[in-house]
């Protein structure tokens, strides 16, 4: 019997034909697939590409006994248990880089958006008005920017914004040093909160950085600051950055990623007017969906035609 093999979460369509069309495979017809569906699927399921929309937990692991492999079709692999996934045999590998360039241009999207209140223009506009007077913003050129991990995505955005001559602050526990002008490595966070004039978290979200942006560093943030986070709920308290915007103690904050996603119809956070959201589309872009959709394409293929196994993550 061949290997079949789900992909629930959405994929580049001209990918998805040609991993149909292979015919060491049987592929389940469709790239989108509800959970309620997947349920029904997993029984025979022997590999599954998904992106942040299937959860792999202990209820999705104990219905698909034949799983072997799970490939995350993006880079964050926290909605995998890994440890249950090494506990039963499944092999978990995700498509690190593919997307990251797109990731980075959100986080950057979402700065330009808070500093001209683009948001705000556009909407204003579409209802008749002229608010030229409500939209004076700020420049991102020579600002002090401090960059929350700085890894991949981190850098990118650096390199990306460095045309703006800003002054980088990075965080990182294991990255050293940068090769860019006017960046240099802080090992406090308070530094970063309390001195930059926007703060952009790059970090995947691990035991170490869930709530690491506390409500004690949101509060050391300058009046006129901006926050940004394209990379994961639960790194930033949720709470504290309500109340923060709600008493407009910094100016505006850039959300693509939420604690609970999809972002549920009652959150507090939907009331606030200093608050540019997303709905975690960082990584979706046609060409970031096709570099991933081509590596997982060519992983699925590796794992079962060729029996080696490419970008496998261990870990919780
Ligand atoms: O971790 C990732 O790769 C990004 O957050 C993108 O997630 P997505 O593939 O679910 O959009």
């Amino acid at each position: 019997m061949k290997p079949f093999i789900v992909v629930p979460d959405g994929f580049d369509k001209s990918l998805f034909e040609e991993l149909k069309k292979n015919s060491n495979l049987e592929v389940h017809p469709t790239s989108k697939v509800s959970q309620d569906e997947l349920k029904t699927l997993l029984p025979k399921v022997n590999g599954l590409i998904i992106r942040s929309a299937t959860t792999v937990n202990a209820e999705l692991l104990e219905l698909a006994p034949n799983l072997k492999i799970v490939i995350r079709a993006g880079e964050g692999t926290d909605n995998i248990d890994k440890t249950l996934c090494a506990a039963k045999g499944v092999k978990v590998a995700n498509t690190p880089g593919a997307n990251n360039n797109s990731a980075a241009e959100q986080a950057v999207a979402l700065m330009m958006s808070c500093l001209r209140n683009t948001p705000f223009a556009n909407k204003t506009m579409h209802e008749g008005k002229w608010e030229k007077n409500a939209l004076t913003g700020l420049e991102l050129w020579k600002k002090k920017v401090g960059i929350v991990g700085f890894g991949r995505i981190g850098q990118i955005v650096a390199k990306r914004i460095s045309g703006f001559e800003p002054e980088v602050l990075f965080f990182d526990p294991v990255m050293e040093k940068s090769d860019l002008a006017n960046t240099r490595k802080v090992t406090d966070l308070k530094e970063i909160f309390s001195t930059c004039d926007i703060v952009t978290i790059h970090t995947p979200l691990l035991p170490q950085t869930k709530g690491m942006v506390t409500g004690e560093l949101l509060n050391l943030m300058k009046k006129d600051a901006i926050l940004i986070n394209a990379a994961r709920g639960g790194i930033v308290d949720e709470e504290a950055l309500y109340t923060l915007l709600k008493d407009k103690k910094i100016r505006c904050a850039g959300f693509d990623v939420f604690a609970t996603e999809p972002l549920p119809a009652d959150s507090k956070l939907i009331e606030l007017d200093n608050l540019i959201m997303s709905p975690h589309v960082g990584a979706s872009t046609e060409e970031a969906q096709f570099r991933v959709g081509e590596m997982a394409v060519h992983q699925i293929n590796e794992f079962f035609v060729n029996n080696n196994l490419l970008n496998e993550v261990k870990g919780k």
